[in-house]
């Protein structure tokens, strides 16, 4: 493989895009939540009720069946109160029935900024410098939802969002998978034989690999896609083109001098929608369960926590084994082990008895368990 140089992005905050402070001094939620005068609802209301303790004593009368009436109906109306929950529409909106703002990593033209559109259509999609950010973004209530990379048929998983799912205390409410497919971006005018290096997100360069080594070219490794095509524009490089969307073609203004150049047309990535509270599980659609545990060290221990699936006929889809960083290694009879984390997806929802019986068994010997969420299937790619 050519060499990879780290080069960052140059400016990666665009208009309306956020770039917070972490510092606690921050927490300010009330930039978001706003508290509005009452509604004219709640007004009625008010003035119904107060009409009916002013009368207190002549409660049985017809005048106060009448009210009875008005302030069920008052209450029925109201966006005050909450509505019941379903599992299907807890991913899809928020309590107070505005646009969802969905968090992002990038910036605008980039593939996470599709996956957000496709998983909340209609939604505000919020571009964020780093995925932590993204995280922070939800926790303090900045946005409604994260969208993040999590895996690619191609590149395999993005360890980072991994991690950060353990540092981080959000739900995955939600899959979306997205196609993806690359193109070469370039300055109108510039050739492809005048090209020398290659700007994009690693992941991005890892699934071109073939086509890249074909052409020669360096590969320098951006902060995303979209940002590696807006530094081409906005420089007016004439020897460095983008792997990235045909969208950011589109928005930086360049030329697509190569089309669908990742090493399989089959070429996936999986993002997970993350929010502050899990959604209810459901057995009425296909769902998949997240979880994340750690175990003893021993002959046979991870066998047996698989097993506690296969026992149950229950599908695993993914697992993926993480450094502890807290405590990455363990002596044990005068030797020193690597400890890890082993995050597995299975296919059955919390709602269903066979799943809450695997994990109680797999509780019986693992050290610690965490489950990230019960949520539905994205079967649009099946
Ligand atoms: O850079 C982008 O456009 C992204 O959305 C990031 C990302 C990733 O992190 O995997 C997302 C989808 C593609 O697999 C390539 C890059």
């Amino acid at each position: 493989m050519a060499a990879v140089h780290a080069v960052r992005s140059p400016t990666t905050h665009l208009h309306g895009g956020i770039s917070v402070n972490l510092s606690p001094s921050n927490r300010n939620p009330s930039a978001v939540i706003r508290f509005g005068r009452g509604s004219s609802k709640q007004n009625r209301l008010a003035s119904v009720l107060s009409a009916s303790s002013l009368r207190e004593g002549d409660g049985h009368g017809r005048d106060s069946s009448l009210r009875a009436v008005e302030v069920k109906k008052i209450l029925e109306d109201s966006p005050l109160l909450p509505k019941p929950l379903s599992s299907n529409q807890l991913a899809e909106t928020v309590s107070n029935g505005s646009r969802v703002r969905v968090a992002y990593q990038g910036v605008r033209g980039a593939y996470s900024e599709s996956a957000a559109e496709k998983a909340y259509p209609n939604c505000e999609a919020v571009p964020c410098e780093e995925f932590d950010t993204a995280f922070e973004a939800v926790e303090r209530w900045l946005v409604d939802r994260a969208v993040l990379p999590i895996e690619n048929s191609l590149g395999g998983s993005i360890h980072r969002n991994y991690d950060l799912l353990l540092r981080h205390n959000l739900h995955i409410v939600g899959e979306v998978k997205l196609a993806v497919r690359h193109c070469l971006l370039a300055n109108h005018g510039v050739k492809l034989e005048d090209l020398r290096r290659v700007l994009s997100h690693p992941q991005a360069l890892a699934q071109c690999e073939n086509t890249l080594t074909r052409l020669g070219l360096v590969r320098e490794a951006v902060d995303d896609t979209a940002g590696a095509a807006k530094q081409i524009a906005f420089e007016d490089l004439s020897d460095a083109a983008a792997v990235a969307s045909a969208k950011a073609a589109e928005i930086y203004g360049l030329n697509i001098v190569a089309e669908d150049i990742q090493d399989d047309t089959d070429n996936v990535t999986r993002f997970l929608m993350l929010a502050r509270e899990p959604i209810i599980p459901g057995t009425n659609r296909l769902f998949k369960t997240s979880i994340v545990f750690s175990l003893e060290e021993g002959p046979g221990v991870l066998f047996k926590a698989l097993a506690v699936f296969a026992l149950r006929q229950i599908n695993l889809t993914k697992i993926e084994s993480r450094p502890l960083r807290q405590n990455p290694l363990r002596a044990s009879g005068g030797l020193k082990y690597f400890d890890y984390l082993f995050y597995v997806d299975f296919e059955a929802s919390m709602a269903d008895e066979v799943a809450q019986n695997a994990l109680r068994h797999l509780e019986e010997f693992a050290t610690f368990l965490r489950v990230l969420g019960s949520y539905p299937v994205d079967t649009t790619m099946l």
